[in-house]
């Protein structure tokens, strides 16, 4: 590599050289690096030709899940220039395999930074973090879950705002702009879906035969299983839909900013990273950059600055321009502009493994020969297990009624995960596999009271943020994981006689039905979700970073529009409710700058 990644990429363990598949796995990584590298070359000869200041009506920095959406909006009127600038480079064609997801997250698309260490969660150690650093941000490299919410949770935000534009009856105007809904008996509820939106969304075709197990264990267990949680109940499990289309991913990159490229009033710029916006009598009137070249550039904005750099570097961005906690900004050097609680109530929900269960053959199969089999089917029809992500689709949603947090309901506060790994020799090589032995039912907290939050490095401000995510600090959040956990280990009974064994996992050494141990499972297996919010909320009070209509208090021209804003968590997987948040600001900025739609 030539200094085009700011990282390497991830490792796999050394105990694991050799295995067939890690082999592939390491071919497949070089492949898409080497793709990388060729971008990154192309894109630093054109910034050493680029010698003068640029000036465009709108700049968007981050071209992830959001800012995709908001680059391709605002450049469908002709009347408007747009610059999108993203730090990495362009989505590699292999993150469109459902199944190869956990090979590219190993790639550079992804940079793997440590929370801060907190005693209560991540074993001590701090988390490792997933942050997505390419073209299509979260939408490229996530679990492709489709889940909106609860109207419940949006109608809290607009109470908590003072903004009924928020409440469901309106956002569903813009889950529905952005939705093309490809599954008929889904579909066919016009009160709550749409078929024409640019964001596709539908089942995966392959589903693994385990997944009909664990679903009968949790009709057995009383869980009842609900079609669609995207429209009025949410309660209960389902094969969630996800933004997949005939077998492949379907990012935000890909359904909103490609097709736009090849407009000649859209400038899409990667390997380009954001350093400062510059804030001239309180306007925003440019943004600096570190472009392919290493060198420092300028681009101006005649109309607005829009941040979308997800809900942690949104914030970082907005303490290097000056925006932030005053006392923290004198601690690092940097002079006030705004002061302003950035950073300061990021969240998270808190997660913990709360049983893992094997599989034997003939129903799992972890053979390479199989794998290569599947490989093949794929290429030539994408159908079989790499046109989905393992059993990711299952998931189930309850009301616990645990936890501070206590909603009416019909709002779920806890999810369980299902994710599937195959397993050697005892050695975890091949963490979601295609093919997989062992299927992780993971615990949810889905609405945390606890809250962390986003700070500069006070020595050496313009480096990595610091990241404290503060999981477990209320130990009501404690409780309602502890529940998801016991309603996972529910399933144990009835998966035996399906043919599925709990592992074992003697915590702590206390009774499998005692407190003590799901609350030591809680402790010992936690990690992050990496469904990360809040960080600038939204709102009228002196809590808030930005007012209602996005735009940060205090200042002109500068507006964010990432999972950053949100007043609060969705009762889900966060990526449906940030591609609302990009639809809806893109409306706002083109009623405000009075620009076709
Ligand atoms: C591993 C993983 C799995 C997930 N699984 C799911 C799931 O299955 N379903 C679901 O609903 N949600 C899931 N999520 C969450 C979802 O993907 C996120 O909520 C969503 O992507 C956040 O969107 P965003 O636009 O706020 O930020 P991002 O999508 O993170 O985009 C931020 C972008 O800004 C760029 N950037 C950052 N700093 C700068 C800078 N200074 N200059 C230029 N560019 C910059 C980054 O490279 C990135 O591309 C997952 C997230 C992760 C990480």
């Amino acid at each position: 590599m030539n200094g085009s990644v700011t990282h390497g990429p991830m490792p796999f363990p050394a105990s694991c050289a050799g295995a067939p598949l890690v082999v592939f796995a390491t071919m497949l990584i070089d492949v898409v690096n080497s793709r990388f590298e060729a971008e990154y070359q192309r894109r630093r000869k054109e910034d050493e030709a680029r010698a003068v200041d640029e000036e465009y009506d709108f700049i968007v920095v981050g071209g992830g899940t959001s800012g995709c959406i908001l680059a391709s909006r605002l450049s469908e009127s002709t009347s408007a220039t747009v610059l999108l600038l993203e730090r990495g480079g362009t989505e590699p064609e292999e993150a469109r395999v459902p199944a190869l997801q956990p090979y590219v997250w190993r790639s550079n698309s992804v940079e793997y930074p440590k929370s801060v260490s907190e005693q209560q969660n991540c074993n001590g150690t701090g988390c490792t973090m997933t942050v997505p650093f390419v073209l299509g941000g979260g939408s490229t490299l996530n679990g492709m879950m489709y889940v909106r919410g609860s109207a419940v949770d949006y109608d809290s935000w607009a109470d908590a705002v003072d903004d009924s534009s928020w409440n469901f009856t309106n956002v569903l105007y813009y889950f529905k702009r952005a939705e093309r809904n490809l599954d008929l008996p889904i579909a066919w509820d016009t009160e709550y879906h749409s078929s024409s939106g640019p964001q596709r969304v539908s089942w995966q075709q392959y589903r693994h035969p385990v997944m009909h197990r664990l679903a009968k264990a949790m009709l057995h267990e009383g869980v009842p299983f609900r079609l669609d949680v995207n429209s009025r109940d949410q309660l209960g499990f389902t094969v969630v839909q996800t933004t997949t289309d005939g077998g492949e991913r379907y990012s935000t990159y890909r359904s909103y900013l490609e097709p736009a490229r090849r407009r000649s009033n859209l400038q899409v710029r990667t390997y380009a990273t954001a350093t400062k916006i510059q804030i001239e009598r309180g306007l925003a009137t440019g943004v600096h950059y570190r472009g392919a070249d290493g060198k420092d550039h300028f681009a101006r904005a005649r109309k607005e600055v829009v941040l979308t750099a997800g809900s942690l570097y949104t914030p970082h961005l907005l303490m290097l321009s000056g925006i932030g906690p005053s006392k923290h900004l004198q601690e690092a050097n940097i002079p006030i502009v705004a002061d302003l609680p950035v950073g300061e109530t990021l969240q998270d929900q808190a997660r913990a493994t709360g049983a893992e269960y094997t599989c034997r053959p003939p129903l799992c199969m972890v053979d390479w020969r199989s794998s290569q089999r599947d490989l093949d089917v794929y290429e030539r029809t994408r159908r079989g297990p790499l046109a989905a992500n393992g059993v990711a689709a299952l998931t189930a949603f309850f009301h616990s009624g645990k936890g501070s947090q206590v909603g009416p309901p019909k709002q779920p506060d806890v999810q369980l995960l299902f994710f599937g790994s195959a397993r050697g020799t005892g050695e975890r090589c091949m963490d979601g596999s295609w093919r997989l032995n062992c299927v992780s039912v993971v615990a949810v907290a889905l609405h945390p009271s606890s809250r962390g939050s986003v700070r500069l490095n006070t020595s050496a401000p313009t480096s990595a943020p610091v990241v404290r995510l503060g999981y477990y600090e209320k130990a009501s959040d404690v409780d309602v994981v502890m529940e998801g956990v016991r309603r996972a280990r529910r399933l144990a009974a009835p998966l035996r006689s399906l043919g599925l064994e709990l592992m074992p996992n003697d915590c702590g050494g206390f009774p499998h039905d005692s407190d003590e141990y799901a609350r030591c499972l809680v402790r010992t297996t936690s990690g992050a979700t990496y469904h990360w919010v809040g960080s600038c909320p939204m709102g009228p009070g002196d809590k808030a970073v930005v007012d209602t209509r996005l735009r940060v208090h205090g200042l002109r021209h500068l507006r964010v529009a990432d999972a950053s804003v949100m007043p609060s968590l969705p009762s889900g997987n966060t990526m449906a409710a940030v591609i609302m948040v990009a639809e809806y600001a893109a409306d706002l900025i083109k009623k405000e700058h009075v620009i076709s739609h």
